[in-house]
């Protein structure tokens, strides 16, 4: 290889991420880059691809668009090559924004133009700038008549600290300042400088499985040249693996020789599960490696826990099959079996957050076609036994007896929430009733707060978020992550269905806050339980006290009874509602229980019945 012309290439790269909050325009910015560049529009990619692709095997490395390559011919008249990398959007996978950004010398930040800076915005902008990354601000959708570039400007300095200046002004939608927007990252920012002559260092920075050539590691190189036939060695677990291919996105796949410093592409090379090769590892050569892995490799470890049970328990086999094809592709998701007297034969399962959890729920459901019944989840605690023994719970059934118990730790949070300051009031208000102690609070500029909580995860990964935005009109957002264990005052609750606890249904609450949420539970499940041929009593209890008792009544009421007139579509709706429900019945002893009865601990207003008021 000729040296020279490898350098001469490299100083023509430019690998850019694009940060912005959620709707100032990310998407639509990337499809006009995509547009100017390659003449492709991204939304017209899937569908292309695919109409192109004779068989399937392309689908894992297409479907996830990560990094794309595009060529730009610039105002001086050079080529230059553009490495556009996506970031995951939500705040379960920080970590893979970060490891993104860490793959790039320059980010684009987006800020919409009427809305101005907020949460989301500023946590993904302090990973750029943690990733050291040249940032680029881009105040977008100039075209909408409230739009304020000029008080944006104020904001991303004042809340951001740097300069916005010279930000660049768009309109995705109309194109305006497109043009610049591509010619300021060829000038505003850098090329890579990895030496091409080291032995090879790169980042994983993302990996899909696929079934035909195992993982695909979307990688950037930092140093060296990698190419068909060397043998690889992944850092933080020594494995070995020989290349068998190697490429760029553009947007199809397309082979390359090999690739070099400054580079991001990606490495086939049969690995069989992404659990070899975690997001964040460094890959070498086995035969000349590099002599430190990149920084700040971390394992992804679940937050929250929960039940997975097949409604059918003749599906069990076919659940574990679901979980181990599924975790090839998620090296985050952790399961091991678990039993329940009430459900039967399932799994633990270890989920990043809830949106995690629900994107594994759905895809068990959609791709293997299983039906599912999901316990309430909970997150870890850290046990000291009276014995001295110490342990870690993440399913309540199996907190130990309370006289055997001498403390209980649970996770607590760092919550950043943004809000106009007119809501900081009942933010607050709402903290403290989850238990939340202050740590401080900034204005970032003259209507703006950034009110910073400790709160306990167990309190956040229930009601919330849906409680922080109808608490605030929809104005707040809120970023967290986990800092520490505390010591904290936790008693398991029982819920007992005809006289027989279901422990399924045990969970863990703050003593505070037990006997409403014994209450509340148990008119929640009188609620979602549907009337049979003999009363059901629902029962709390701690320990041997009960705390909250209701009755469901016998008989089952035809729920249209009460429905007067002609309103078709409401009657079809109701009884569509009940057989959906219908579906997801768990026989518990000779009671029927619904899938909401396990969720009803996430309160009252999560989950499946918001997205239908939607
Ligand atoms: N008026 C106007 N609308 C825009 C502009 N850019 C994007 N939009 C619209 O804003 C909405 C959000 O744009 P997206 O590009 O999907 O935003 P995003 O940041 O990618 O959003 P997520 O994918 O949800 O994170 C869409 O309805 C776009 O059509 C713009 O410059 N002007």
């Amino acid at each position: 290889m000729d040296l020279d012309k490898l350098k001469e290439r490299q100083k023509h790269m430019r690998n850019f991420s694009i940060v912005a909050h959620i709707d100032h325009g990310k998407s639509t910015i990337a499809d006009q880059i995509l547009e100017k560049t390659n003449t492709i529009a991204k939304r017209d990619m899937k569908a292309q691809i695919l109409d192109d692709m004779p068989l399937e095997r392309e689908r894992g490395i297409t479907i996830k668009l990560n990094a794309v390559e595009l060529e730009y011919k610039a105002k001086d008249g050079e080529t230059y090559i553009f490495h556009l990398i996506d970031t995951p959007g939500h705040v379960d996978f920080s970590y893979e924004v970060s490891r993104s950004l860490a793959a790039c010398e320059g980010a684009l930040l987006i800020v919409d133009a009427a809305q101005g800076v907020e949460a989301q915005t500023l946590a993904n902008t302090y990973l750029a700038i943690d990733n050291d990354l040249e940032i680029l601000p881009v105040i977008n959708k100039i075209d909408l008549p409230s739009a304020e570039p000029e008080k944006v400007k104020t904001e991303i300095e004042e809340m951001i600290g740097i300069d916005a200046d010279n930000a660049v002004l768009t309109s995705a939608k109309t194109g305006v300042g497109i043009d610049e927007l591509i010619e300021r990252i060829v000038t505003d920012i850098p090329a890579p400088t990895g030496d091409i002559d080291a032995p090879l260092k790169a980042l994983i920075f993302d990996s899909v499985y696929d079934s035909y050539r195992g993982v695909v590691l979307n990688v950037r190189l930092f140093e060296g040249v990698v190419k068909p036939g060397d043998t690889i060695e992944i850092m933080n677990n020594n494995k070995k693996f020989e290349v068998t291919e190697v490429g760029v996105m553009s947007p199809k796949a397309v082979t390359r020789e090999y690739l070099m410093a400054g580079d991001v592409g990606y490495i086939t090379a049969s690995i069989k599960s992404v659990k070899d090769t975690q997001v964040g590892d460094t890959v070498t050569l086995a035969d000349n490696p590099t002599a430190e892995p990149l920084e700040g490799y971390r394992q992804s470890t679940p937050m929250v826990y929960a039940g997975m049970y097949p409604v059918d328990n003749s599906k069990y086999e076919d659940l574990r099959e679901a979980l181990e094809k599924l975790q090839l592709n998620d090296a985050a998701l952790e399961y091991e079996p678990e039993t329940s007297q009430a459900l039967g034969f399932g799994f633990r399962c270890g989920f990043l957050g809830l949106l995690h959890m629900d994107v594994v729920q759905e895809r068990l459901e959609r791709e293997f076609n299983l039906e599912l019944i999901i316990t309430s989840p909970s997150v870890d605690y850290h046990v000291t036994k009276t014995d001295g023994d110490e342990i870690i719970v993440d399913n309540p059934a199996e907190l130990p007896e309370s006289s055997e118990i001498q403390e209980i730790q649970e996770p607590y949070v760092r919550a950043e929430i943004m809000v106009p300051e007119d809501f900081v009031g009942p933010v607050m208000e709402l903290c403290q009733r989850k238990r939340g102690e202050f740590v401080t609070m900034d204005y970032l500029d003259k209507y703006r707060v950034n009110v910073i909580y400790k709160l306990p995860l167990l309190e956040i990964i229930f009601d919330f978020f849906d409680d922080l935005k109808s608490n605030t009109k929809g104005y707040a957002s809120l970023d967290y992550e986990v800092d520490d264990y505390e010591p904290s005052e936790l008693v398991k609750m029982d819920i007992l269905l005809n006289g027989e606890p279901v422990d399924a249904l045990s969970f863990i609450v703050h003593k505070d806050f037990a006997f409403q949420r014994g209450r509340d539970i148990v008119s929640k499940l009188k609620e979602v339980i549907p009337r049979q041929m003999f009363e059901i009593p629902i029962q709390a209890a701690i320990g041997n006290k009960i705390v909250a008792r209701a009755t469901v009544k016998a008989y089952r009421k035809d729920v249209t009874a009460k429905l007067y007139g002609g309103d078709r579509t409401r009657r079809d709706k109701l009884l569509n509602k009940q057989k959906a429900g219908k579906k997801r019945m768990k026989e518990v002893g000779k009671v029927s229980i619904p899938q909401e009865a396990f969720m009803s601990v996430l309160n009252l207003n999560r989950g499946k019945e918001t997205n239908d008021n939607k």
